[in-house]
């Protein structure tokens, strides 16, 4: 059993691809998730009666399989169907299930519920009264643990087709599913775990996986780790927490054009200028923050696309940016917007939260981080990270500004990419958020960040 930081993503199609693939016949590979599943309710279930609900495909299959291993190893156990197995190997595993089977509307709840009505062939709502059923028994279960997927959910969208009570574990076979990241579903599946099924995941998404920081080289100075330029605007104080940010990470933090003196003294400040970023020196520019809407605001981001230097374009300069004229630039740009400033942007794209960041960084060449409690960041090579945790208190003014100026800091570090500075700043950002603890100010996560540093090893 695996916590998801940094697995493979699979969806339904990646999943049964990646199953052919393997070589491994279908039955086996039953067998082995039902003997895991079983393993684990065994272990976590601490004797306790259990319902095993089962569907009529292979979820429900995993669940008579995995019914017979508890039943085998002295563990009280029931089985409750929602009707006949439909698959020759959900037969397989209902003829291998010694006990009686009563319909779910009849059964009694027990302990622990184990929920194997359906997984990644789940194609429309529950009927109203398996939803009831499920939810009466859920409520007197203690414990419920869901087999691949919560029974409602869209394994690729994390859409919800049918209510869903929450499951407090969530036991992945082979690989995590984007419907165990994304919103809404992600929260139904309680705590997600991996069984290891002999399956071998490849695809392009990955679980965001812990940032790798490395302490500045021995012979590091301030400019080889990484100088950052600020640009700010008619708000000072979003450019001010973009640069204290920055601070903590890039070796020199250049803030232009703020009007504001309530800066760390580390900060070096220039005053706005046509060529005030003619800086070979700045590795990055972090433009937004702040920025206004007005004439100023657009020359400065003019100027900024017209530099050789990478971007993070954040906040304000989202609404100013036509996308298109980043196809043209040489070196690499990182977009950060929340859904709002990412429909402005990208009106035409629809689908899937994945499917929209991946078109967006697809049609503009930058980096996509598509933020939201399922913060998602997309390359434009298709390369997909998903965020696997979410500190709610991240949602409060300035949260986003101190983003930028990390996403900046890492990308004007050395030996980078785009997609590798905007993960760790996104898994940097959430931990010190956790560091920083309920009731958080944007201003305490650049506090925060040197210790949210230490836990990524640097
Ligand atoms: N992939 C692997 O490596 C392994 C996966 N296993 C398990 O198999 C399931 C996926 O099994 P599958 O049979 O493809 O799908 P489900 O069990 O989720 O359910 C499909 C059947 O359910 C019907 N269906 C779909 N939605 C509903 C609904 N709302 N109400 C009633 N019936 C529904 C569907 O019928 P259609 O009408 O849509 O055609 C199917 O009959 C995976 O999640 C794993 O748990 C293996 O056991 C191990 C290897
Ligand atoms: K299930």
């Amino acid at each position: 059993m695996r916590p998801i930081d940094g697995l493979t993503v699979l969806t339904a199609a990646e999943m049964r691809t990646a199953e052919q693939a393997s070589g491994v016949d279908e039955a086996a590979l039953m067998d082995r998730a039902g003997a895991a599943i079983a393993e684990v309710v065994r272990r976590i279930g601490g004797g306790q009666e259990v319902l095993v609900l089962c569907g009529p495909g292979n979820n429900g299959g995993d669940g008579y399989v995995a019914a017979s291993a508890l039943r085998q190893a002295g563990i009280p156990v029931r089985v409750a169907a929602l009707s006949d197995p439909r698959t020759d190997l959900a037969r397989r595993a209902r003829a291998g299930w010694a006990g009686p089977v009563e319909p779910i509307a009849e059964a009694s709840a027990a302990p622990v519920l184990l929920d194997a009505l359906f997984g990644t062939g789940l194609s429309r709502g529950l009927d109203e009264p398996v939803v009831e059923s499920l939810h009466a028994l859920s409520i007197r279960a203690v414990l419920t643990i869901a087999v691949d997927l919560p029974s409602g959910v869209a394994t690729d969208s994390g859409a919800l087709l049918s209510a869903y009570p929450g499951a407090a574990l969530t036991l992945a076979l082979g690989a995590p599913k984007p419907a165990h990241l994304l919103l809404p579903a992600a929260p139904l599946c309680g705590t997600v775990r991996v069984l290891d099924i002999g399956i071998a995941a490849r695809s392009q998404a990955s679980v965001l996986p812990v940032a790798s920081l490395r302490s500045p080289a021995v012979d590091a100075h301030k400019f080889s780790r990484g100088m950052v330029a600020v640009v700010a605007g008619r708000m000072p104080g979003a450019s001010a927490l973009a640069a204290s940010a920055a601070a903590r990470v890039a070796g020199y933090v250049l803030l232009i054009g703020s009007a504001t003196d309530r800066l760390p003294h580390a900060i070096v400040r220039r005053r706005w200028a046509e060529d005030a970023l003619f800086d070979p020196r700045i590795g990055a520019v972090v433009i937004g923050p702040g920025l206004g809407p007005d004439e100023e605001a657009r020359a400065k981001l003019n100027a900024a696309l017209a530099s050789d230097h990478a971007l993070v374009i954040d906040g304000d300069a989202l609404r100013l940016l036509d996308p298109a004229r980043l196809r043209s630039r040489a070196s690499p740009a990182i977009l950060t917007p929340h859904e709002g400033e990412f429909a402005h942007l990208f009106p035409d794209v629809k689908g899937s939260k994945i499917d929209r960041a991946r078109t967006a960084a697809g049609e503009s060449g930058a980096t996509v981080v598509l933020k939201g409690p399922d913060t998602i960041i997309a390359a434009p090579t298709g390369e997909v990270r998903l965020a696997a945790r979410h500190v709610p208190w991240l949602a409060t003014a300035g949260s986003g500004d101190v983003l930028a100026g990390l996403t900046g800091a890492l990308l004007a570090g050395p030996d980078t990419t785009a997609l590798a500075a905007a993960s760790s700043a996104v898994w940097l950002h959430t931990e010190a958020a956790r560091i920083a603890g309920p009731a958080l100010i944007a201003d305490d996560l650049t506090l925060a960040l040197p210790a949210a540093i230490a836990q990524a090893g640097a």
